[in-house]
């Protein structure tokens, strides 16, 4: 299996050391690492052209806003009492209750706007005390028991790349806490290919799971943009969707069961192939986040390797035309199984920055077929050749009659080679003064429209200010016969004064706008800390009692990630 690598302390991708530590704002570190970016010159991600568009669209002036040296981030020492250490070490192993400073700081939340402004200007406040690193569901379910009758907090750790604030260990009675990277459970523990099934642990990552698979001609297929460095568990903690969604359906629909390990025991949730047995209790566990137990083992439904893939681009004139367009295919079963819609602005922004083949020969095309940016569809078909090639066709006619005209499949195929490469872009450009964040939400087709109109109006009337505006870039990532998500990437000049305050106003005024106009409060990045105090609005009050009586059953002293998913 492939190495799993560790992810940057203030960013995304591997470690790596600068080669001009000398720009870098703060004090170096004891060891001289600055883990800041895989690239850490805008100038080598960006053209000279990418950069001035964003300059005249945002009002940006370029600067270098660098992270502080990792060795100048702030943590406080561990708060976990002695005797708690000793007997998670009885119980674990000395290797295995970490308090060093290194550990500690590398679980400290995850990996959000948010989470990474903090860790830049050097604030670790939301590390950890100690780390624990438990090798099978018997040692989690006995840590869970401890950590109970010890009122110590505990954060499940997978791949660390919350974008909600799902790892920010808030507890409100501020008890000491511990993280449980499930890093050690990374091992798939049977395949049973009659059935279609394969048994892994959470800790196991994606590429790691392909490469197994593909030794069988089989294949999971989720690939969420953070595919490098997220785990299975996690998935199925917050409930992720990949970029071929469409077709092989969201992470909730790819798993047949799963072990949840509670400080009130372990409980086998999930019967396939399938069961009228009662209400599914495997639900509870699915977007969980941590806030009942651990999820210690997953069955995942799996299926054979792509014979034959196909990706290519269409161009619609407008949104309006495009979303008919999609929704024309939800109707007659049609949809590929990637499907990503981008709105003029995206577009735009899209033809404006990106180098390469692709987007020279997609606007070549545009030019030569007289059509302005308007709307550019990415579209993908994975299966059998003779599946694809019949499921293409009758897409295709259906787009043609919507409006649509095919502009290649170079288009497709640079999405595809490209589609892990936007995390990497952002740590350039929150270098460089930018803030950077997504969000999303799904909705029917009916209250599309309305709900990409008022996310919109409310970031843009948030991050308004004199001579800036933001850039609001959307798209429809995932769709579904009853309606589609919608993916919002947010570019503006950064307020370095308040960066934080910023951000937090802009979300709370999209947040309210979505729900308002029918949106629901998140698609696929889950409920974690930022998204608790609207949970109420989208369940209402009685489910989160449901959910509150479900938590007391089976962590009665509210140490499971007491932070996230429940309102205070
Ligand atoms: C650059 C980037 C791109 C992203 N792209 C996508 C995307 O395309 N689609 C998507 O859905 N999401 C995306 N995300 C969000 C994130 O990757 C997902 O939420 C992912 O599922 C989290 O997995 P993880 O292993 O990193 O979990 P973590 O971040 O470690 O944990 C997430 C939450 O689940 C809990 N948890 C983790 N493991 C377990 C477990 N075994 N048992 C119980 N609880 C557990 C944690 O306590 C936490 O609350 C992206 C994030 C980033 C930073």
């Amino acid at each position: 299996m492939p190495e799993q690598r560790e992810l940057t302390i203030q960013g995304w991708g591997r470690p790596t050391r600068p080669r001009d530590a000398t720009v870098t704002t703060g004090a170096a570190g004891d060891d001289g690492t600055l883990e800041l970016t895989a690239f850490p010159d805008l100038a080598e991600v960006l053209s000279k052209g990418a950069r001035r568009y964003l300059a005249r669209e945002l009002g940006w002036t370029p600067r270098p806003t660098r992270p502080v040296a990792v060795g100048a981030i702030r943590l406080a020492p561990s708060r976990l009492a002695e005797e708690c250490r000793t007997r998670l070490v009885e119980l674990l192993g000395e290797d295995h209750v970490r308090t060093d400073r290194d550990s500690r700081l590398r679980h400290a939340g995850g990996k959000s706007y948010l989470d990474l402004l903090r860790r830049r200007a050097g604030d670790a406040s939301d590390a950890p005390d100690a780390v624990l690193t438990p090798g099978s569901t018997e040692e989690t379910a006995a840590l869970l028991a401890l950590c109970s009758e010890m009122a110590v907090v505990v954060v499940p750790f997978g791949g660390g790349t919350s974008v909600v604030g799902g790892l920010s260990g808030i507890d409100p009675d501020d008890r000491p806490s511990v993280s449980v990277d499930l890093g050690r459970m990374a091992s798939v523990r049977s395949l049973d290919v009659p059935s279609s099934l394969v048994t892994v642990q959470p800790g196991l990552r994606g590429p790691a799971l392909e490469e197994h698979l593909a030794g069988h001609g089989l294949t999971l297929g989720h690939l969420p943009q953070s595919w490098e460095f997220a785990t299975l568990g996690g998935y199925a903690a917050t409930r992720s969707a990949g970029q071929s969604s469409t077709g092989v359906g969201r992470f909730d629909d790819l798993v047949a069961g799963v072990t949840l390990a509670t400080p009130a025991g372990v409980v086998e949730l999930g019967s396939p192939p399938a069961s009228a047995a009662g209400p599914d209790l495997l639900g509870l566990a699915l977007g969980s986040e941590g806030a009942l137990g651990i999820i210690t083992e997953l069955r995942l439904r799996v299926r054979p390797t792509a014979r034959s893939q196909a990706y290519e681009g269409w161009s619609f004139r407008s949104w309006a035309a495009g979303l008919a367009g999609l929704q024309q295919l939800a109707r007659h079963d049609l949809l590929p199984d990637v499907v990503r819609l981008s709105d003029p602005d995206e577009t735009r922004a899209n033809l404006q920055m990106a180098g390469g083949t692709g987007a020279k020969a997609l606007r070549g095309t545009l030019r030569a077929r007289r059509r302005g940016a308007g709307c550019l569809l990415v579209v993908g078909w994975e299966g059998l050749p003779s599946l694809v090639r019949a499921r293409r066709r009758a897409a295709a006619s259906v787009l043609r009659d919507a409006g649509a005209a095919r502009v290649g499949r170079r288009v497709g195929e640079s999405w595809r080679r490209h589609r892990f490469a936007a995390p990497y872009l952002r740590d350039s450009l929150m270098d460089a003064g930018l803030l950077v964040e997504t969000l999303e939400t799904a909705a029917p087709w009916t209250a599309l429209p309305a709900v990409y109109d008022a996310v919109r109006e409310a970031l843009h009337a948030s991050l308004r200010r004199s001579g800036k505006r933001p850039l609001v870039m959307s798209h429809v990532s995932h769709g579904y016969a009853t309606g589609a998500s919608l993916y919002v990437t947010v570019l503006a000049d950064r307020d370095d004064a308040l960066p934080i305050q910023q951000w937090l106003l802009a979300k709370r005024a999209a947040t309210d706008a979505l729900l308002a106009a029918g949106g629901t409060l998140t698609h696929h990045h889950a409920v974690g800390a930022d998204h608790r105090p609207w949970l109420e609005r989208e369940i209402g009050p009685l489910g989160v009692e449901v959910l509150r009586a479900v938590k007391q059953r089976l962590d009665p002293q509210g140490i499971c990630n007491p932070g996230v998913l429940l309102p205070d």
